[in-house]
């Protein structure tokens, strides 16, 4: 069953695209994005050296393994996205990379940022510049998601713009294997989940999957040639107090291919504050959330679903995603 997921022009007019956006961060919480700028080639490359990476022996990519910042590879299973509903770990593999921090820099001492860990260019000689190119391409588009996204609030056009001056950012392939996804079983490619960030940016093959909740049912959102598919994540939904959605999604596979996909999440400096917006609260509908920071949003929602996780210390494993089980608290404590 597919389900309506807008699709926004990137060569409209702002005025127009604003609109159009407002509705779909109300309604959805997902778009596509055409005409987006980003070269098809660049994509490609992208995806083909993600391809290579991916074959290559487990032990070149245990060589990479994730660290405490979230850059480098995350084998199969390491994650379970849906503690609730799943009897096993996603069916996915995949690598982070974050936007480089020299490990001597002071950016390096908190949590989240630190160096990356590039695949042997032995084996793999173009991957980093292609990935680094990838990186700043989304990177780009991102910023000018936040320009509209600040005009569909009816905010100034650069009110989060000084808010990346030292982004998190974080690209992360997947690599999802030839297995069929059996939910009456506990068993998912990506077991459902809101994303934790502000925005998502996600490329994907050609191979359908990806399934957002909607009125009560999943419903597929395939894959659209030459478009990226955006989400909306908890911070948004927060900062937003609620107005704008952090939807539910998830991956089926069908066990005949493998799948690819890349998600970019876009999140503001870690000191960022994310306090209800003044235009999305009023007396009638006052701030369900207490003021944060980027920064500690994320951790906060990592120590939701981990128990153990001290949010002091540096955490080896994904911080952008969450389980469905805490998915939908209102109030924080
Ligand atoms: O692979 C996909 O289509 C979606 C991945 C996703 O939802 C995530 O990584 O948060
Ligand atoms: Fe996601």
């Amino acid at each position: 069953m597919e389900t309506e997921v807008p699709c926004l022009d990137l060569s409209l007019p702002e005025h127009a695209l604003s609109a159009q956006l407002r509705k779909a961060c109300t309604d959805t919480g997902f778009f596509y994005v055409a005409n987006h700028g980003i070269a098809e080639d660049l994509i490609e490359e992208a995806f083909e050296e993600n391809i290579k990476f991916f074959a290559l022996p487990e032990a070149s990519k245990q060589d990479i393994i994730a660290d405490e910042n979230n850059r480098g590879w995350t084998p199969l299973s390491e994650e379970t996205l849906d503690t609730e509903n799943q009897t096993e770990g996603d069916t996915k593999e995949g690598l982070y990379f974050g936007r480089e921090v020299p490990a001597d820099s002071p950016e390096a001492a908190q949590p989240l940022h630190g160096p990356n860990q590039w695949p042997s260019p032995e084996l793999l000689p173009e991957y980093k510049r292609v990935t680094m190119a990838y990186f700043e391409a989304v990177t780009a588009l991102g910023m000018r998601l936040l320009r509209l996204l600040a005009l569909a609030l009816n905010m100034e056009p650069d009110f989060f713009l000084h808010m990346f001056q030292r982004p998190m950012l974080f690209l992360r392939p997947l690599h999802y294997i030839p297995r069929r996804s059996q939910p009456d079983q506990g068993i998912f490619a990506a077991g459902a989940h809101t994303d934790y960030g502000m925005l998502t940016l996600l490329k994907t093959d050609d191979a359908p999957g990806l399934q957002i909740w909607s009125h009560g049912r999943f419903v597929d959102v395939p894959p659209k040639p030459g478009a990226f598919i955006v989400n909306l994540g908890d911070m948004l939904e927060r900062w937003t107090n609620g107005l704008f959605k952090s939807t539910l999604h998830r991956v089926i596979t069908d066990g005949s291919r493998h799948r690819y996909s890349i998600p970019f999440f876009f999140e503001p400096d870690f000191d960022t504050r994310v306090e209800c917006l003044p235009c999305c609260c009023s007396p009638d509908n006052p701030p369900r959330y207490p003021p944060t920071t980027s920064g500690q949003h994320l951790l906060d929602k990592y120590a939701q679903t981990h128990s153990g996780y001290d949010a002091t210390s540096k955490h080896p494993t994904n911080l952008l995603t969450k389980a469905v089980s805490a998915s939908k608290d209102t109030v924080d404590v």
